[in-house]
């Protein structure tokens, strides 16, 4: 990826004077720990408004957004260059049709990742959904059985749509925390992380208005609800995820064609019970023989019973 081929990052300029300053900021603490590029992956179901995170990332109409299906050519990758920062951002297609997961959608995520590497994993669901199920578990499990366990170690939920008054007379607060739980216990279940691997608890959920009647605050900068200046926090929290000591996921050829990532060491298993049989299980058997050979029988087990059973 060559920085001379990648557009100047222009819509940073239409952000508020406030959020420009804490982007800037934002990538110089990362330029500080030598990080001058940075590989968003953009992935979740249809319709949830990954495309929309995307532009409103980047401050402006980067890629096409449709409140039907998309069908607009993706994954497409927008790249964005500022002060020697170079900004890749790639947008997928949603991994859901008829209902199920649609493996073919993320064999053409996969191969368009060849060779790239994933900095932070984007997975962007909605606020204003109100129930988990399979489906979601579902997805998850493609993505960490595509990229691996550890990809979530780099990842961050976004949640969208976060404009909205809670059902039930619930706050606000305490709605974002049920539903931010109840994303995350899928996304444990669904990638396997299991209780002692407490990272697995500190998947950070972000939320996100992407419309264009958001509130504003005094520095015309768009918030959420609670207050948030939601285009720097969700930056803030892409960069902590970056700096979070955990490696980025590099896509070669043997994570696209090999066996699953998460699956590598089950291979071995007829080789470690060939080397058990070979080398535990046989030498014991053999020297139990060789124990009742060398014993002498008792001259009671030698004698004739004169048992009625006994067979002539
Ligand atoms: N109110 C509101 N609408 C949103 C938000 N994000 C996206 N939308 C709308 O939701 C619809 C779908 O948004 P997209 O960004 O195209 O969603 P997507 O996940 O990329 O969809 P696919 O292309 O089908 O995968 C569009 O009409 C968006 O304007 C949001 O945060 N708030």
């Amino acid at each position: 990826m060559a920085s001379q081929l990648i557009r100047e990052w222009v819509g940073i300029q239409q952000f508020p004077a406030a959020t420009q300053t804490k982007l800037l900021e934002l990538l110089g603490k990362l330029k500080q720990e030598d990080v001058s590029t940075l590989t968003i992956l953009v992935m979740g179901k249809g319709g949830v408004g990954k495309s929309s995170t995307v532009n409103s990332i980047v401050g402006e109409r980067a890629v096409a957004v449709s409140a039907f299906q998309s069908e607009g050519p993706r994954p497409v990758m927008v790249s964005r260059t500022r002060a020697g920062f170079n900004l890749h951002i790639i947008d997928t297609p949603g991994l859901i049709e008829g209902g199920y997961v649609n493996f073919q959608t993320l064999e053409i995520i996969k191969r368009f990742l060849l060779d790239k590497t994933i900095d932070v994993l984007l997975y962007v669901d909605r606020l204003d959904t109100y129930r988990v199920d399979n489906l979601d578990k579902q997805i998850v499990k493609a993505i960490t059985d595509s990229f691996g366990k550890e990809i979530w170690k780099r990842a961050l939920v976004v949640l969208t749509h976060a404009q909205l008054s809670p059902p039930d007379g619930l706050e606000y607060e305490v709605f974002f925390a049920r539903r931010s739980e109840a994303l995350l216990k899928v996304v444990r279940s669904g990638a396997k992380i299991k209780r002692q691997d407490t990272w697995g608890a500190n998947i950070p959920v972000v939320l996100v208005e992407n419309s264009g009647r958001c509130n504003k605050n005094e520095n015309e900068e768009k918030i959420l609800p609670n207050g948030t200046a939601w285009i720097p926090n969700l930056v803030k929290t892409i960069t902590d995820v970056t700096l979070n000591g955990s490696k980025a996921i590099k896509v070669d050829k043997k994570l696209i064609e090999g066996p699953n990532p998460n699956r590598k060491w089950k291979e071995f298993i007829p080789l470690i019970f060939a080397f058990q049989y070979f080398f535990i299980i046989k030498p014991i058997q053999k020297a139990i023989k060789n124990d009742i050979a060398r014993e002498a029988r008792p001259a009671w087990e030698m004698r004739d019973t004169g048992s009625p059973l006994r067979k002539y």
